[in-house]
C-alpha cells in the first residue's frame, strides 16, 4: 500500500470519542503523530491507552470522530485494504503474547503469517525467505543465539526482544507498544525501551508506545500525550519537560494511588507509585 501523503503525519486522531455503555474511554481526541518520531501515551490505569491504540489498527472504531493512519480513515478502510494497512503496523504487547512451547524462531515467523497463505504448523512450514528474514531481526534484537529455543525459556526481558523482532519481520512502517515494560523490571524495562528507540530511529519507525512510567517516558520520548479519563491533558516535547510537570496528569490520583479507581499495579524500584 502506498502511503496517499508523504507530508502529512502518520496518524492522525480527529475528536475521536469511544464509549462502552455508559463508560467514556476516549473523550475528544485529537492530536497527531509525526512520521519518524516516538510518541508516549501517558496515564493511569483506565485513563485510555489502550483502546486509543485500538483505534490505530481498526481492533476498535470510535464512536465519534476520525482516525487516519497513512492517510486512510481506519473506520471505512475494509477487506484487503485494512490487512494491507494492518501489515504496516507493528504490535507488542505487555504479556509478550508468544506461543510458550513453540521455538524463538517460529515465533518471529508468525509475524509473517498475514502475509502468506493458510496456516502455518511448526518451523518447517514456513519457506526458507521468511525464516531467514525472522534470524535477520532475531539478530538485531540480540538473540539470534537463541533462535531454537523454547521461547517459554527466556526472561521476560528477552521474551518482549522476541516479540519486538516479531512485529518488525513485517517491516512495518508503524509500531504500536501497549506497556510493553510494565511486566519487566527496571533494568530489562530501559533496555527494551532503548531498543524500541535505536531500531525505531534505524528503520525511520514511527512509534506510539503507551507507558505508565513518568521516567522512562521523559528518557525514551520525543513527545508525551498524557490521558485522563480519556481526555488528552498533556501534549508537549519531552525535552524541556520536567517529572513534576508530568506528573501533573495523574492529578490527585497520582498523589494517592490507593484512591485509583483500579487497584495499583507492584511499585518497582525507582518508579513512581502508580497503576499502569
Ligand atoms: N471492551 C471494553 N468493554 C467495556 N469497557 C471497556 C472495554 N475496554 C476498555 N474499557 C473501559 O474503558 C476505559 C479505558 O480502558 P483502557 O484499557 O483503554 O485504559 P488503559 O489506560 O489502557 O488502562 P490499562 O493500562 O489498565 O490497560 C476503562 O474504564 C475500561 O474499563
Amino acid at each position: 500500500m502506498m502511503i496517499k501523503d508523504q507530508g502529512r503525519p502518520v496518524i492522525e486522531f480527529e475528536r475521536v470519542g469511544k464509549r462502552f455503555g455508559e463508560t467514556v474511554a476516549l473523550d475528544d481526541v485529537t492530536f497527531s503523530v509525526e512520521p519518524g518520531t516516538v510518541v508516549v501515551l501517558l496515564g493511569l490505569s483506565g485513563s485510555g491507552k489502550s483502546t486509543l491504540l485500538r483505534q490505530v489498527n481498526g481492533l476498535q472504531q470510535p464512536t465519534t470522530g476520525t482516525v487516519r493512519v497513512l492517510g486512510e480513515e481506519v473506520s471505512i478502510t475494509r477487506g484487503r485494504s485494512l490487512r494491507a494497512l494492518r501489515r504496516q503496523i507493528g504490535f507488542v504487547f505487555q504479556n509478550f503474547h508468544l506461543v510458550g512451547p513453540s521455538t524463538v524462531l517460529e515465533n518471529v515467523c508468525t509475524g509473517l503469517l498475514g502475509s502468506l497463505f493458510g496456516p502455518r504448523l511448526g518451523l518447517a512450514m514456513y519457506p526458507r525467505s521468511v525464516r531467514r528474514q525472522a534470524l535477520e531481526q532475531l539478530d538485531r534484537v540480540g538473540l539470534a543465539d537463541r533462535a531454537f529455543q523454547r521461547a517459554d525459556t527466556l526472561s521476560g526481558g528477552q521474551q518482549q526482544r522476541v516479540a519486538i523482532a516479531r512485529a518488525l519481520v513485517q517491516r512495518p512502517k508503524i509500531l504500536l507498544a501497549d506497556e510493553p515494560v510494565a511486566s519487566l523490571d527496571p533494568e530489562s524495562s530501559a533496555q527494551v525501551m532503548e531498543l524500541i528507540r535505536e531500531i525505531g530511529a534505524e528503520d525511520d519507525l514511527t512509534v506510539l508506545c503507551s507507558l505508565h512510567q513518568v521516567e522512562l517516558a521523559l528518557d525514551f520520548a520525543d513527545r508525551i500525550v498524557g490521558l485522563r479519563s480519556g481526555a488528552v491533558v498533556l501534549d508537549r516535547a519531552a525535552v524541556g519537560l520536567s517529572r513534576e510537570q508530568a506528573m501533573e496528569i495523574y492529578g490527585s490520583v497520582g498523589a494517592q494511588p490507593e484512591t485509583a479507581a483500579e487497584p495499583a499495579r507492584p511499585v518497582r524500584v525507582g518508579q513512581p507509585a502508580l497503576a499502569g
